[in-house]
């Protein structure tokens, strides 16, 4: 778990990050939600180091990341898987090389272990045999998965994922999601993403944080975010056509009511779905 306790963070006289509590969940994927400038990424920054908070705390496994000297925040750096945009892969490298890189950095194993390591994690991305290939040569679903071999080749306890799905059609977004979702719960990893795709929001919300102009402004999985009266998150999210008729889906199955609105087109959606939305009653 990470537990951040009250974190702030400004540049020059601008504050940004006004005070964030929350706890980051093991096992599941917590996403970071909010507008464009809200300080998602400015959290990000802080909490794998990349930004030294004004004040606050950040424990990882109750270690404060924020106080240890050098030498103890490389251990837990040892614990940090991370997954950037574009996925950050080195052009001039293999597929192997890339993977074998973190190792190199953190580990004295030999070569022979560091690539059966890399064969394993490879395999666990799909990705039998791609160890020669050049970035250049790969999709970029295919990218994201090496991306995702490095991130989790040194077995880490917390893996940051930034933008997943950015440049990937909708389909490879959902199987990268799907992939992020079963390697957090299959090795029990916090992994934080932040996102702003509201199929993933959906599909892997175990845990969301909503942002808003630095703050923690709501907390909750993909079920409450659809019943939700947060008036700032509702504005936020029906922003999105996909999230607005996955409520009225939502709302439709649990209460067979759709939400009066003038503005949703969820009865045009109702007469064009291809199954029948609630069932025929029996009587
Ligand atoms: N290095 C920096 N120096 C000064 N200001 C910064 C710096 N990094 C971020 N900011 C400011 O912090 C605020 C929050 O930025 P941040 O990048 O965290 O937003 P975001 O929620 O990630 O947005 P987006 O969704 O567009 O990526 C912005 O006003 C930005 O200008």
């Amino acid at each position: 778990m990470i537990e951040i306790k009250d974190l702030r963070k400004g540049f020059d006289d601008k504050a940004v990050l006004k005070g964030v509590t929350v706890n980051m969940n093991p096992g599941m994927c917590n996403l970071i939600i909010g507008s464009s400038g809200s300080g998602k990424t400015v959290f990000m920054k802080c909490l794998v180091g990349l930004f030294q908070p004004d004040s606050g705390a950040i424990l990882y496994g109750g270690r404060d990341f924020t106080r240890l000297s050098v030498e103890d925040k490389k251990e837990i750096r040892k614990e940090i898987g991370m997954l950037f945009q574009g996925s950050a892969l080195f052009s001039s490298m293999t597929v192997e090389e890339n993977i074998i890189f973190p190792l190199d950095m953190f580990t004295d194993w030999d070569r022979s272990k560091k690539l059966d390591r890399v064969n394993e994690v490879l395999a666990r991305v799909n990705l039998n045999g791609a160890n020669k290939k050049f970035p250049a040569e790969l999709s970029g679903g295919m990218m994201k998965r090496v991306g995702i071999a490095r991130a989790i080749v040194l077995n880490p306890k917390y893996l940051f994922v930034d933008e997943p799905n950015s440049g990937l059609d909708p389909q490879t977004s959902g199987l990268i999601d799907k992939l992020i979702k079963e390697i957090t719960e299959e090795f029990g990893i916090t992994t934080i993403i932040n996102t702003h795709d509201m199929n993933s929001v959906m599909e892997i919300g175990d845990h969301i944080v909503y942002m808003y102009q630095g703050e923690k402004e709501w907390e909750g999985n993909s079920k409450d975010i659809i019943f939700s009266k947060n008036e700032r998150l509702n504005n936020f999210i029906f922003a999105s056509d996909f999230l607005k008729d996955a409520k009225d889906m939502r709302m439709l199955e649990e209460t067979g009511n759709i939400p009066s609105s003038e503005d949703r087109n969820i009865e045009e959606m109702i007469r064009n779905a291809e199954e029948p939305l609630i069932p025929p009653s029996s009587e």
